[in-house]
């Protein structure tokens, strides 16, 4: 068995690896093709997660399994198609790329650094048996969103944990704060930030900032995102020394009937050239790697929406995706959260 560790087991034992520990960086999930059977798999598998729609599934699975995944996966389809990439879609070339990297920097015979998705390949749960299979007998699981959600950060943590339920012998597990407000993200953000204004060849008359949304409904529950996505605006904010109101907070990405949190991130785009701000930088600080979100509805849609509506220069910050900056701040994340497993954290 790879990674075994020699033991004195009696004749017969059967091997036991053990002593090495794992990270597992994990993100949303994604399809694994633009085709409609891939779509539908993947949105069936995401939108079926109890933590995104709370709605009892009695109710909901007649609603998801006819209307919704019989017309949202050839939209959405198209959609991807526009940002999809020669290695797949982006968000899976990032996330697969950061891993590598960190493992480049500080992976060993003694830790091992892999990635997975929420939902689609590769699943939380194969990497978790990869991870137990090569000797680790510690994972430290990092959600990669800033921002604490229970649609996503919770999500990841239940469904790792759904993995251990089926081992006999589980590993030790520990999951990782949000992000939101850690000076090595701020740093980060506002650096990429910064570093993109000083290649414009124009001066913004505001930056906006546009997280994914969730319903309202969640926050009036208690889930905390709205108040990370405010704090990391108001920090980045501090760190360029920008007056109050230059940046703005918008939410995106809606999904059904109900309100979602807001401002919204459409409606903004649509309403600003008419209240004078015609030059425009966006930011989407609630993704750490670009994705269909940030390429297609902020970086296209997005852009067509604000040139209609009278606005004259428009520009996208990239996500941190797989650049020396995104490395280091996992670097740094992940040593935090594997202090007294690993000496050098
Ligand atoms: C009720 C539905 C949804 C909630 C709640 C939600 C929360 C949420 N999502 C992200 C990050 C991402 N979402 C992405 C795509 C996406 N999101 C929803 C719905 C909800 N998200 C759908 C249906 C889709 C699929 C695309 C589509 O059909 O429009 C992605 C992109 C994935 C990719 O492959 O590129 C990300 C990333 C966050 C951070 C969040 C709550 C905080
Ligand atoms: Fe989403
Ligand atoms: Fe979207």
């Amino acid at each position: 068995m790879g990674g075994s560790v020699p033991v004195h087991a009696p004749n017969g034992h059967p091997a036991v690896s053990g002593g090495k520990t794992g990270v597992l960086l994990v993100n949303l999930g994604t399809p694994d093709g633009t085709d409609y059977a891939s779509m539908r798999r993947y949105l069936s598998e995401f939108l079926s997660d109890r933590r995104v729609i709370e709605l009892n599934p009695l109710l909901w699975q007649p609603i998801l399994q006819g209307p919704i995944l019989t017309f949202r996966p050839s939209k959405s389809g198209a959609a991807y198609k526009k940002i999809w990439m020669e290695d797949g879609s982006p968000l899976l070339v990032y996330t697969r790329a950061q891993a590598k990297k960190l493992a480049e920097r500080i992976g060993s015979e003694q830790l091992l650094v892999d990635f997975a998705m929420n939902y689609g390949n590769p699943s939380i749960a194969s990497k978790v048996d990869r991870l137990v299979r090569e000797g680790c007998t510690r994972i430290m699981v990092l959600a990669l969103y800033p921002q604490y959600s229970a649609t996503t950060t919770a999500s990841v943590y239940d469904r790792t944990f759904d993995a251990l339920k089926k081992l006999r012998w589980q590993p030790a597990l520990r999951t990782a704060d949000a992000f939101h407000d850690h000076p090595a993200y701020i740093k980060a953000l506002a650096s990429s930030i910064k570093d993109h204004l000083d290649g414009l060849d124009f001066t913004p008359d505001r930056v906006l900032m546009s997280y994914h949304g969730i319903p309202k409904s969640y926050f009036d529950k208690g889930d905390p995102y709205h108040c990370h996505c405010q704090k990391t605006t108001r920090l980045v904010a501090e760190a360029l020394g920008w007056e109050d109101g230059f940046a703005m907070t918008t939410f995106q990405s809606r999904f059904g009937p109900q309100a979602w949190l807001q401002p919204y991130t459409d409606k903004t785009l649509e309403a600003l050239p008419e209240e004078g701000v015609k030059k425009l930088v966006v930011v989407s600080p609630a993704f750490i790697s670009d994705c269909l979100e940030t390429l297609e509805e902020i970086a296209m849609e997005g852009r067509d929406q604000f040139m209609e509506a009278g606005g004259t220069h428009y520009s996208v910050v990239p996500c941190l995706n797989d650049s020396e900056r995104a490395i280091d701040l996992l670097e740094t994340l992940v040593k935090q959260q594997l202090a007294g497993w690993i000496d050098q954290a």
